[in-house]
């Protein structure tokens, strides 16, 4: 079988505003098949307008977007390939769990044994398999949370679109989901997630960071770090750190002394073993950059 070399979705100078206020401006981005793709940014950058544009919740203004290689509006035949989990309540309160999924497996068409195996298979992921019976309207915000996230897999979609859904999930369930949402990748499938959390963005293959409307920044974390000058750290402990330091800026490498101790900034962790040629330190600490910090230059250089 051919594989589908497409991104799953592609915008070209997408533009919306609501009023005078344009929250997308021109916003041009490739999402590959087939990844954990982050879409970080501050508030009000607009992620969740671009979503709600991307399962045509909302119509651009301007600008092309196609999602799964159709135009956005070919919407009735994308419809059944995507899966979207938003930040609001959108399950029955009066039905029970089960009942809420039955109901989400017929309307996309999945029947009989199919259908309650993969009823079986999701209620066990999200562990609510032992409160089937419950009424969808007296979950905690944690399990509804859960139970919405089951909702939106039922029918294997091919691309998966979820708003912060990790918010109010415990460590171990939400390790589950990144392990989860990973092998959905890993099977070809395209997971875009929105989150605040800067530890699940660097669990993502890709990161986009999003500013006023627009892609600031994308690649995958590593790539991040590098757009905005940051690499792993060495700090070392040495017996002439002055002149060892002077060696290593004449060796080309980004070397400063702070209280007597040496920190290299590296461009990648390959590059330990040349520092270590040249000097012989009493200690060494190595320490990593964090996307945060990346996220904080890009935003100050723009
Ligand atoms: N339907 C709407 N009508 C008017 N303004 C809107 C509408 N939807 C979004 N906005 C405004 O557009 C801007 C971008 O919103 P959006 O929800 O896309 O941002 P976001 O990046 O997802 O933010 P957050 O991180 O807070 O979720 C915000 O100022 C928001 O108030």
């Amino acid at each position: 079988m051919a594989v589908d070399k497409s991104p799953a979705v592609s915008a070209r100078g997408a533009t919306k505003s609501f009023g005078q206020l344009r929250v997308l401006d021109g916003l041009d981005v490739d999402i590959p098949r087939g990844v954990t793709y982050c879409l970080l940014g501050p508030n009000g950058s607009g992620k969740t307008t671009f979503i709600r544009a991307i399962v045509r919740l909302l119509r651009l203004d301007s600008g092309e977007l196609r999602v799964l290689d159709r135009p956005v509006s070919d919407v009735e035949e994308i419809y059944s390939r995507i899966g979207y989990m938003t930040q609001h309540k959108a399950l029955y309160p009066d039905l029970t769990v089960e009942e809420n999924m039955q109901f989400y497996s017929g309307l996309y068409g999945i029947k009989g044994q199919d259908r309650e195996d993969r009823i079986e298979e999701l209620l066990r992921m999200v562990d609510l398999s032992e409160h089937r019976k419950r009424l969808a309207g007296a979950l905690s915000g944690g399990m509804y949370q859960r139970l919405s996230l089951a909702c939106t897999l039922v029918h294997r979609p091919e691309l998966l679109l979820l708003d912060e859904p990790t918010v109010g999930i415990d460590p171990r369930l939400r390790k589950t989901f990144w392990e989860y949402f990973q092998s959905m990748a890993e099977a070809g499938k395209t997971v875009i997630i929105t989150t605040h959390l800067m530890d699940e963005a660097e669990r993502c293959q890709m990161v986009g960071y999003m500013r006023a409307g627009r892609m600031a920044a994308q690649g995958s974390p590593e790539e991040i770090l590098n757009q905005a000058g940051l690499g792993p750290r060495l700090r070392l402990w040495l017996a002439q750190p002055e002149d060892d330091a002077i060696l290593l800026q004449s060796l080309g490498f980004e070397a400063e002394i702070d209280g007597g101790v040496v920190t290299v900034t590296l461009k990648s962790h390959a590059q330990i073993k040349d520092v270590l040629a040249q000097i012989s330190p009493r200690d060494i600490r190595l320490s990593e950059p964090r996307l945060e910090e990346a996220f904080l230059r890009l935003s100050e250089g723009a």
